[in-house]
């Protein structure tokens, strides 16, 4: 056969594999290859956490209400793009966005809404916000806090990674240093005030949907991780007490092996990594990570292909020790999730947890010839790209210097070129393919719901104090032109009911844009 065996990073395939070295390892030790815990999946299932969010806080509160009566375990919120740029409703470049990528948080009381029914303190909620992540994080707490919660208690996570922002995904506002200086606030904030909680989630997910390979998806993601650890060291922080609530957010795509070899990999490197930057408590080292069956995998001719799609790259995440997971409705190629396509997608990982027996044993497939090589090889060729980040200087700097965003694009480049030359199947699309009219189940948000929110902070305006917003945002000024934390203004401000973009602009005065 004339066939190249490569997985998509490249990795050469070979026919049979022998026995390679990381046989001895075992799960719940250094360097975690195995999994993070002794028992993984015996003691406790992953969580299974369905990413959700459109339209209002109404609306939104409907879908977490539905998601959890079908048995889904965590909450994840997708926040519409005027939120995750810092801009309320009622701005002018938030016109034709309001609600449609998520939901429309402009304040507090959105928040209260988005949340009806719901104790924080019952369950745990990740919040895919970066730029205005403090924002939202002050808004949780404050919420928590009117509902009684204890603070040591709650847990969940925001994504705060804005170096992956920079590099593939788009929404950042301030430049590098204040963003750094933010997220480290966060970290020195959480460590005292919300230890439980995962105060960022360091992505590869978008890095991967931009269009690279699963060996750079694990090295740029590992190399912002080094970024973060060192930007927190040199702010004085301790690695032992912060890093044990780092956590990342991978993607996992079609081929099956090279995705499990690859979240073994990326533990056992990240444990290297955090021990020689001086972390001894185990805690500090484990690598603990969600995951997201590959949304740029669907397609949208034949869509129903994506169920059997979502099931294998589900049970490849499992395979590889998942904490935390989600999988893709089938018809995402086409519009938002309609609830029948989020049940199916729910039911997948119901599936995989209760019928398929993969959770009985701890890393089923360790002492595969194949995938064990395939883990050192995916660490070497990781590894490579990691030194020559840290010769430029580490992420920031390769991140300024377009690197990433360099080897990003020519992967893309490189795996569409194989798509439309055959190289490489896309069952529907380059092979088997069939004329097939598009659905008539298409999920679209209306544009009326900006008005909506319009007129809500209209009244908010009359509703709440403002000479007291006015203080808390102008002593927010003061303290962002300083050192000091920012995380108690934002959280005072935010209790009075200051809106998200209201605090955004008060940072973007004193940071600017980037
Ligand atoms: C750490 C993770 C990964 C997972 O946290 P979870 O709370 O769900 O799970 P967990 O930590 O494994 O388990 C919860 C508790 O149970 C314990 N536990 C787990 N397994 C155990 C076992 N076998 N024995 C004993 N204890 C165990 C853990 O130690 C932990 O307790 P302790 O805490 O006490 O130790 C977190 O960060 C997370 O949930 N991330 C989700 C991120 C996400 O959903 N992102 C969506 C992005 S969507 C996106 O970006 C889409 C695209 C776009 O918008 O662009």
């Amino acid at each position: 056969m004339s066939k190249k065996f490569t997985t998509s990073s490249g990795i050469e395939i070979k026919e049979v594999y022998t026995q390679p070295s990381g046989m001895e390892e075992l799960p719940g030790e250094f360097p975690y290859t195995r999994g993070i815990q002794k028992d993984m999946y015996r003691g406790k299932p992953w969580t299974m956490r369905q990413y959700a969010g459109f339209s209002t806080a109404e609306e939104s509160n409907k879908r977490y209400h539905y998601l959890l009566g079908q048995g889904t375990m965590g909450l994840s919120v997708a926040f519409d793009l005027p939120t995750q740029i810092g801009y309320d409703s009622d701005h002018e470049l938030a016109e034709g966005e309001v609600g449609k990528v998520g939901v429309a948080i402009d304040s507090l009381k959105d928040m209260e809404i988005l949340f009806n029914g719901i104790e924080l303190k019952n369950i745990t909620t990740s919040m895919t916000i970066n730029a205005t992540a403090s924002i939202l994080l002050a808004m949780y707490i404050a919420l928590a806090k009117k509902q009684g919660a204890d603070l040591k208690q709650l847990s969940g996570t925001i994504q705060n990674d804005i170096l992956k922002e920079y590099a593939a995904r788009g929404t950042y506002i301030y430049p590098p240093g204040p963003s750094m200086r933010l997220i480290t606030d966060i970290f020195e904030y959480c460590s005292k005030e919300v230890p439980k909680w995962n105060t960022i989630s360091i992505s590869g997910y978008h890095i991967r949907e931009a269009g690279s390979t699963a060996v750079q998806e694990l090295a740029f993601t590992l190399a912002n991780g080094k970024a973060y650890l060192k930007a927190a060291q040199s702010k004085g922080l301790d690695i032992n007490v912060f890093a044990k609530r780092l956590s990342f957010f991978f993607n996992c795509h079609n081929n099956f092996f090279e995705e499990i070899a690859k979240f073994r990999a990326a533990r056992r490197m990240w444990a290297n990594i955090t021990k020689k930057l001086g972390a001894t408590d185990p805690s500090a080292q484990k690598l603990r990570f969600h995951t997201q069956t590959g949304g740029s995998t669907l397609t949208a001719q034949q869509p129903m292909n994506n169920i059997v799609r979502v099931s294998m790259q589900a049970l490849a995440a499992v395979l590889g020790g998942t904490q935390s997971l989600h999988t893709n409705g089938y018809d995402e190629a086409l519009s938002l999730p309609t609830e029948a396509a989020a049940k199916i997608a729910l039911r997948t990982q119901q599936i995989i947890a209760f019928e398929s027996g993969a959770t009985d044993t701890v890393d089923p497939l360790a002492g595969s010839f194949f995938i064990e090589e395939l883990t050192n090889e995916i660490e070497k060729a990781a590894q490579v790209y990691i030194d020559k980040i840290d010769a430029m200087g580490g992420s920031v700097k390769a991140i300024e210097q377009d690197y990433m965003q360099q080897q990003i694009a020519a992967s893309a480049y490189q795996y569409q070129n194989d798509i439309e030359s055959g190289e490489k199947t896309l069952v529907g699309v380059n092979k088997f393919n069939e004329p097939e009219p598009v659905g008539d189940t298409v999920f679209r948000v209306d544009d009326a719901i900006r008005q909506k929110q319009i007129e809500q902070k209209q009244r908010l305006k009359e509703e709440r104090n403002n000479a007291e917003v006015t203080l808390a945002l102008q002593e927010l000024r003061i303290a962002a032109g300083g050192t000091a934390n920012l995380m108690p203004y934002i959280l005072t401000a935010v209790e009075r009911y200051a809106t998200l973009g209201e605090i955004a602009d008060v940072l973007r005065e004193i940071f600017g844009e980037h």
